[in-house]
């Protein structure tokens, strides 16, 4: 490959702001969202649990999706992913999703990461690769799908160079950041879109949550992500705009910054204290933060 590894995804350079930072009614002004989505609802066995929900994803950098614990946050990208029943609008770059099935969103070029890293601890780290490529020229069929093409190993190499080296390492006896490492790689293969990332630090020690925020950090280099998390340091540090989720619904799309910097709002919306340490310090980029910076645990409380 003559070309960068990361030009077949580096998102158009053009648009670095998500929606505007007000309320949730408020349009995206300074550039079309990658990813929107209005009304969502999902119903299981009767029970709602989603009521309504609204957001958007920017098409650079890391858009957070954040809520205290139930608030929906898992079950909202289970049904951008086709994996729940759901209604109302998923468009990605204008395509409607809502009414495909999971392999069919998939291939309009979704990346999806989920909680529990879906990695299979007794293949190796190459073999965990390997099976998340997509067949070159597999498509939707609709002619708006994820781009076919080879599995882009060049990027995946570039951003984890460990993946490389530990390629023939089982994967159960990764750590947890290297293993987070393997469930990108695994979404960067197929020249995707967006990446979804859920909680990729739960249950993570600090140093390895450090690790982990430095591989989205260069994951977001090259494909925008929606990141599910509940450690709102790394959500500061890494996402530039967010949507919090409150009992199945939209309470707020904003500048995440401005939020976490807002005691009240914070406090009401994420159940963080009046003398978190959110409350000041530098102000988050939109673009990925220099991997010297620390990340302190913060978890959101129920
Ligand atoms: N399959 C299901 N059947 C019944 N209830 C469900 C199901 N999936 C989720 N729920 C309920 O829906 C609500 C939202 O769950 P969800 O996992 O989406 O929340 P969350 O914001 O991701 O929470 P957490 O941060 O704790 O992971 C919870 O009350 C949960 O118990």
């Amino acid at each position: 490959m003559t070309s960068s590894p990361f030009s077949a995804q580096r998102p158009a350079p053009s648009a670095h702001s998500a929606s505007s930072p007000s309320s949730a009614s408020s349009p995206s002004s300074a550039a079309e969202p990658l990813l929107s989505v209005r009304d969502l609802r999902v119903v299981i066995d009767g029970l709602h649990i989603l009521h309504g929900v609204d957001f958007d994803v920017a098409p650079v950098g890391v858009t957070a999706l954040l809520g205290r614990n139930g608030a929906g946050k898992t079950t909202t990208v289970k049904a951008v992913m086709g994996l729940v029943p759901r209604t109302g609008s998923i468009r990605l770059s204008g395509s409607e999703l809502s009414s495909l099935p999971t392999h069919l969103v998939v291939r309009h070029g979704i990346g999806y990461a989920p909680e529990d890293r879906g990695i299979f601890a007794g293949l190796t780290v190459a073999e965990n690769l390997r099976l998340a490529e997509r067949a070159a020229g597999s498509g939707s069929g609709s002619g708006s799908g994820g781009e076919a093409g080879e599995p882009n190993y060049a990027l995946v190499h570039e951003l984890f160079p460990e993946l490389k080296q530990r390629a023939g390492q089982l994967a159960g006896t990764l750590s947890g950041g290297q293993q987070q490492m393997v469930a990108i790689g695994r979404t960067l293969l197929n020249r995707n879109r967006l990446i979804i990332a859920d909680e990729p630090t739960k249950g993570l020690a600090p140093k390895i949550v450090a690790e982990v925020a430095e591989v989205l950090a260069r994951a977001a280099e090259a494909v925008p992500v929606l990141l599910v998390e509940q450690n709102l340091a790394l959500v500061r540090r890494l996402a530039g705009t967010c949507a919090v989720l409150a009992d199945g619904r939209t309470a707020h799309r904003g500048d995440t910054a401005e939020l976490l910097a807002d005691e009240e709002a914070a406090r009401r919306l994420l159940g963080v204290g009046s003398r978190h340490p959110l409350a000041g310090g530098p102000r988050p980029a939109a673009a990925p933060a220099s991997p010297a910076a620390p990340v302190v645990t913060a978890e959101v409380k129920p």
